[in-house]
């Protein structure tokens, strides 16, 4: 049915959905669309609609519109595709959810000292676990809950830039146009899309798994409300050995398997004994395999977002800095010692946990930079980052950098680390 909808505008097309259906939205790449409630109750993600307001989902992005009991929605805009569905497993969400907040309150009540619920959500890529790790994270706000969001995944996080770990409370419902609130977010930089030094990425979890504690130690609400995980899609070899590592690093105790029986099966072996319990997950049909080409496309505009904010609402500061000012690191890849130097019988390899001094160079030219809170190079392995910079110009001649920096003045510090994290920028 096409009509005039809530923005007054005549592109609107209205869907009647019945009690546990939901629209699926693809928007085109080149544009988003309005969505809005016009009766009944509904959610996106588990982030509730407000009636008679509209939210703008940007151009790429796939999204349910989700009801318990019944909704009209109406669409303005043009979109690649949109249509009902009635098999969804948001009923199952729902009462995974349930189960997670039981234990909440136990752990909340006066005088328990119990745990609440650390959750983890595994699964190949193109699940949907990060969707389902936003919709338990808005469930439990919704409840009065303030769990924690943990991004353990490097090429596809929710949270801040690409080949970061890194995790947030999440007080109020994730705002739909604006992601998760990053206030006072935990970052580690990695530095790379995929994990090819996995011991300095078991240490950042693990240096995560430790700050988890001491913020459960310190405060009975964050105590009670718990975490949840998304992880990466690597589940084979050395991805499941990760993936079990983080599960030890941050006590998970419910992992919940996502579309895939075999992972199901080895993750209850290989849990077997522990309290940890391995929930299997079904997976959405609405969930949308996404091309290199859109997963590249997806990091290109969290880095955008990052320096201009989800509705380029931000004006960044560009700088500048001479070399002689800062000091960059890479961490791992040290220099393989030469085989003639080594005793026979012995292979080179590389330290991964090696900090090196970087020398400034053209190569630096795009390339997104961690603000270390680490003050000397030997507090670098174990300290999380204040922010990025976008590398835009190296002058060899004048030995300088022109970057540009999420607001303006001095950077927190000026121990920068370096990865392999390259943006093309706004021409891009
Ligand atoms: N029910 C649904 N209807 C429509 N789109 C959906 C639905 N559930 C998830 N999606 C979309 O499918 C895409 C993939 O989902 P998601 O990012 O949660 O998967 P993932 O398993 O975390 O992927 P990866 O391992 O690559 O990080 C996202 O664009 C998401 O918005």
């Amino acid at each position: 049915m096409d009509a005039t909808g809530v923005d007054g505008r005549d592109d609107v097309v209205s869907h009647a959905l019945a009690r546990e259906e939901e629209l699926r939205v693809e928007t085109l790449r080149s544009e988003g669309c309005a969505i809005a409630l016009v009766s009944g109750h509904a959610e996106i993600f588990g982030s509730e609609l407000a009636r008679g307001q509209s939210v703008k989902i940007g151009g790429g992005k796939k999204v349910a519109v989700f009801t318990f009991h019944g909704a009209t929605i109406e669409i303005t805009g043009k979109v690649e595709i949109a249509y009902v569905a009635g098999e969804t497993p948001m009923v199952s969400y729902a009462n995974a959810h349930a189960v997670l907040n039981a234990k909440r309150e136990r752990a909340g009540a006066a005088g328990s000292s119990e745990e609440g619920p650390r959750v983890m959500c595994v699964g190949p890529t193109d699940v949907g676990k990060s969707t389902v790790c936003s919709i338990l994270c808005n469930y439990a706000a919704r409840s009065g809950q303030a769990p924690l969001y943990v991004d353990l995944d490097l090429g596809q996080g929710a949270l801040t830039v690409p080949g970061t770990i890194c995790a947030a409370p999440v007080d109020a419902q994730i705002d739909l146009e604006e992601g998760i609130p990053l206030e006072m977010p935990l970052v580690y930089f990695y530095g790379d899309l995929t994990v090819n030094n996995p011991e300095y990425y078991k240490h950042i979890v693990t240096r995560l798994g430790a700050l988890l504690d001491e913020r459960s130690k310190a405060n009975d609400d964050a105590r009670a409300a718990g975490c949840v995980v998304n992880t990466m899609g690597w589940i084979d070899g050395m991805g499941l050995e990760l993936l079990l590592h983080a599960r030890e690093a941050l006590k998970i105790d419910h992992v919940l398997v996502i579309g895939q029986e075999r992972l199901y099966g080895q993750l209850q072996q290989k849990l077997a004994g522990t309290d940890c319990q391995v929930f299997r997950m079904q997976k959405s049909g609405g969930v949308v395999e996404r091309t290199q080409e859109f997963r590249r496309a997806t990091r290109d505009r969290m880095f955008k977002e990052y320096f201009y904010g989800p509705t380029g609402e931000l004006a960044p500061a560009s700088q500048t800095a001479y070399f002689s000012q800062i000091s960059l690191y890479r961490i791992g890849g040290g220099p393989r010692a030469p085989a003639s130097a080594l005793p026979i019988g012995q292979t080179a390899s590389t330290d991964p946990m090696r900090i090196a001094p970087v020398v400034p160079s053209t190569s630096l030219l795009h390339s997104v930079l961690a603000v270390s809170h680490g003050k000397t190079q030997g507090d670098l392995l174990n300290s999380n980052v204040a922010g990025f910079i976008y590398i835009t110009e190296v002058d060899m001649i004048q030995k300088k950098f022109t970057y540009l920096s999420p607001c303006p003045g001095e950077l927190p510090s000026n121990v920068l680390l370096v990865g392999n994290l390259k943006w093309l920028g706004l021409d891009n």
